[in-house]
């Protein structure tokens, strides 16, 4: 048995959900280029878990059911509550999520409707999750969405109070289809290893958020964020750079497992930021980005990944730093749970083996003789 690290380029799985292959990305066949340019997050979510987009009555259907299930029990609020205001956000949303079952009877249903219900449930509360702890650590109450919006314009309205500007809401429906789905990413091998036990979604999607939360998976949008911070301006981008990859030293948002030659979703993300950038008058977090990839990308052949614009984008639209990883996690709270769906459709437990590199044949001494 010869471990392969980081099970690079082993098949684990079998998934019609979405695919990469030769660098272009899908979701249920579907370009994402077509899906960032003309689809929105609600359609994206329907044709993740149903396996087809939907009509103009079956989207309506699923809006509604979102809307029904947006607030949080009051338990919930009143636990975020509690929670030390500075935080890591992505520990405050693992333990939300988590103690989402505790209010749910129908947490260890493992009928297919009642998986649905709860992958229904825990997209439309993650949203209301993530702003509910932003005004509360502000020492603000928590708002309501409004009823009839998409999750997008919720969100946004929930953070900070306020009507959301339509190009706000335009962007960060468009970062949500982008970040929605993407084959066995670690986050999503996690959701399905634990529920591949038989366990519930709500132990899925925990597992789930808690791998998102690494720096070389979805914590590196903030990672990359704070890179941009160190460097402070335009003027300073290439001795920091330059040194750091003198250093050896990696740049956050760049490389990918499978795209070696550019992440399909990292033009769009790049466009964002640049118009959301001109919008705003001020296009330093954007030419910064650029003059990184041109020094990145000429020495080290490295392309940026979807988590290298997502943050100049989402500082373009004044959002707290802390809050770019659970983001991503509204996002793909939609595949992780089509992709628990799918697992729980035709189930095997998920155990690999290990190659054992420890020592052998060791002789066993009394704790007296050691
Ligand atoms: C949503 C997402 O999860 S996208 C990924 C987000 N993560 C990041 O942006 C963090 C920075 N990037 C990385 O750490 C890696 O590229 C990963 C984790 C994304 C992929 O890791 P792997 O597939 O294991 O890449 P691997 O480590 O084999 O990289 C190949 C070579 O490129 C180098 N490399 C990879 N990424 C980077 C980087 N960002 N900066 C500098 N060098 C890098 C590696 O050091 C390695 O060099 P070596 O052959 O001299 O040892
Ligand atoms: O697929 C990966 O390894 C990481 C990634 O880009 C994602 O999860 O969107």
């Amino acid at each position: 048995m010869t471990a392969t690290k980081g099970l690079e380029g082993i098949v684990a799985a079998t998934s019609s959900i979405s695919s990469i292959i030769d660098g272009v990305l899908t979701y249920r066949g579907y370009n994402i280029d077509d899906l960032a340019s003309f689809a929105t997050f609600e359609e994206v979510i329907y044709l993740l878990w149903y396996g087809k987009l939907p009509n103009e009555n079956e989207l309506a259907g699923l809006k509604a059911q979102i809307g029904e299930h947006v607030e949080l029990p009051s338990s919930i609020i009143d636990t975020l509550k509690l929670f030390p205001k500075d935080a890591n956000t992505m520990a405050v949303l693992r333990t939300a999520v988590s103690a989402l079952a505790l209010y749910d009877d129908a947490a260890n249903d493992m009928s297919h409707e009642a998986n649905l219900l709860k992958a229904i449930k825990l997209q439309a509360k993650t949203p209301t999750i993530i702003a509910a702890y932003s005004r509360i650590r502000e020492g603000l109450e928590p708002i309501a969405p409004v009823a009839g919006q998409s999750i997008a314009y919720n969100f946004l309205y929930m953070l900070k109070g306020k009507e959301p500007q339509a190009s706000a809401v335009d962007a960060m429906d468009k970062a949500l289809v982008l970040h929605a789905d993407h084959e066995l990413n670690a986050s999503t091998f996690s959701s399905r290893v634990t529920v591949a036990t038989l366990s519930d979604i709500y132990s899925g999607v925990t597992s789930a958020i808690g791998t998102l939360k690494g720096p070389l998976h979805g914590g590196a949008n903030e990672a990359v964020m704070v890179m941009l911070e160190e460097i402070g301006s335009y003027d300073q981008v290439d001795d920091y750079i330059q040194e750091k990859l003198n250093n050896k030293e990696k740049i956050m948002g760049f490389g990918h497992r499978v795209y070696k030659n550019g992440d399909p979703r990292a033009k769009h993300l790049m466009k964002m930021s640049e118009e959301l950038g001109k919008a705003k008058g001020n296009l330093e977090l954007y030419n910064m980005s650029v003059r990184i990839e041109e020094l990145v990308t000429g020495q080290k052949g490295l392309q940026p990944n979807v988590d290298f614009y997502s943050a100049s984008t989402y500082t373009m639209l004044e959002i707290p730093r802390d809050l770019f990883t659970p983001i991503f996690a509204i996002s793909r709270m939609s595949g992780w749970t089509a992709h628990i769906l799918e697992q729980y459709e035709n189930n095997r437990i998920i155990r690999p083996r290990a190659e054992y590199v420890g020592p052998a044949g060791q002789i066993f001494t009394s704790i007296q003789e050691r």
